[in-house]
């Protein structure tokens, strides 16, 4: 079987959200394949934390069953949180359905995720050795999904403010143009990880090997390209009159200035390039921007986010272990 879903982004392309079904109730949920916890909106949080939120009500589903005495709670790199308990109930995405899917219910969450009332919540995307359930951790709605899929896949076709797709169980030739490029991935720590070796500043600029070398991660729920303190500042020597805001939290620049070209390694065969403009993030007022190449903070690893994901045509390849970027069709 095969499913695809729309992705819709919100303001500045931060994140995009998605439908699901889950016991019956429609739900808007935020696909994120740098974590592997499906966790919503639920009645039993305070209503001063739901309100403009939809809330999964499990006494409403009929098909809801609870896992006593299970409990949960993720921290995301952005400092955002989030607890609750535990049950299992049926996931539709696109047609495409899990009838016992771990499905975790918000009691407490952080102040983040209760302003963003676009979104009801997380569906998680990565490899479930990071799911937080406890004391049994559970499986991903794609690890539940995958040995009915056609093929054991899906794509991320993301846009630039518009909306785009997931897809899966299939690769869909009308969605990109040209080879994909895969890289093999290391899923042990959790994540669509795979090795970063070098980046290019400038339209043909010379191939740099890195220094610091941190393995790189596809991340759909990571707004920005989050890179090595070495490169990112690398690229912003390049960039007249940027310098580090730290009231803004990062690099920000005269928002006439010229930015050069900038490419990522995607393993070592093939280089992503973002044109200049697509580096521009933000545009804070007063002549300033903000960029969409940010310092990771020595966190260890590069986080590729929607910056660079929402120009290309990404292949997430769960029976090959591998990933994969494509030029957009
Ligand atoms: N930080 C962070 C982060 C990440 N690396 N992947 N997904 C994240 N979030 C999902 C919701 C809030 C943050």
């Amino acid at each position: 079987e095969t499913g695809q879903v729309t992705a819709s982004p919100e303001q500045n392309d931060s994140e995009y959200l998605s439908p699901v079904t889950i016991g019956g109730q429609p739900l808007t949920l935020d696909f994120d394949t740098g974590s592997a916890d499906l966790w919503v909106f639920s009645n039993s949080l305070p209503s001063s934390d739901s309100a403009g939120h939809v809330t999964f009500d499990p006494s409403k589903s009929s098909t809801f069953t609870p896992y006593s005495g299970a409990t949960w709670q993720i921290a995301y790199g952005d400092g955002s949180s989030a607890t609750g308990s535990v049950g299992f109930d049926s996931v539709t995405i696109g047609g495409v359905t899990v009838a016992h899917q771990a499905v975790e219910l918000a009691d407490n969450l952080s102040g983040a995720f209760v302003q963003d009332t676009q979104n009801d919540g997380l569906l998680g995307l990565g490899f479930s050795t990071i799911n937080t359930i406890q004391t049994q951790r559970q499986k991903t709605f794609f690890e539940n999904i995958m040995p009915s899929l056609a093929l054991p896949v899906f794509t991320a076709n993301l846009q630039a403010d518009a909306s785009g797709t997931y897809t899966f169980g299939a690769i869909d030739a009308a969605q990109y143009s040209g080879p994909i490029h895969y890289t093999a991935i290391d899923s042990s720590a959790g994540f669509w990880q795979f090795p970063s070796p070098s980046y290019t500043i400038g339209s043909n600029g010379a191939s740099v090997p890195c220094t610091t070398c941190s393995p790189a991660i596809a991340d759909t729920g990571t707004s920005l390209v989050l890179l090595d303190d070495d490169v990112v500042a690398a690229y912003y020597a390049q960039v007249s009159g940027a310098s580090q805001d730290q009231s803004q939290g990062g690099y920000v620049f005269p928002c006439s200035a010229s930015l050069p070209d900038f490419g990522v390694a995607i393993g070592s065969g093939y280089t992503a390039v973002l044109a200049g403009k697509e580096i521009l993030y933000e545009d804070l007022g007063g002549g300033v921007c903000y960029g969409g190449l940010q310092s990771n903070a020595g966190q260890g690893v590069q986080i590729f986010g929607d910056v660079l994901l929402r120009h290309f045509f990404a292949v997430f390849d769960g029976g090959a272990k591998r990933f994969g970027l494509a030029k957009k069709a």
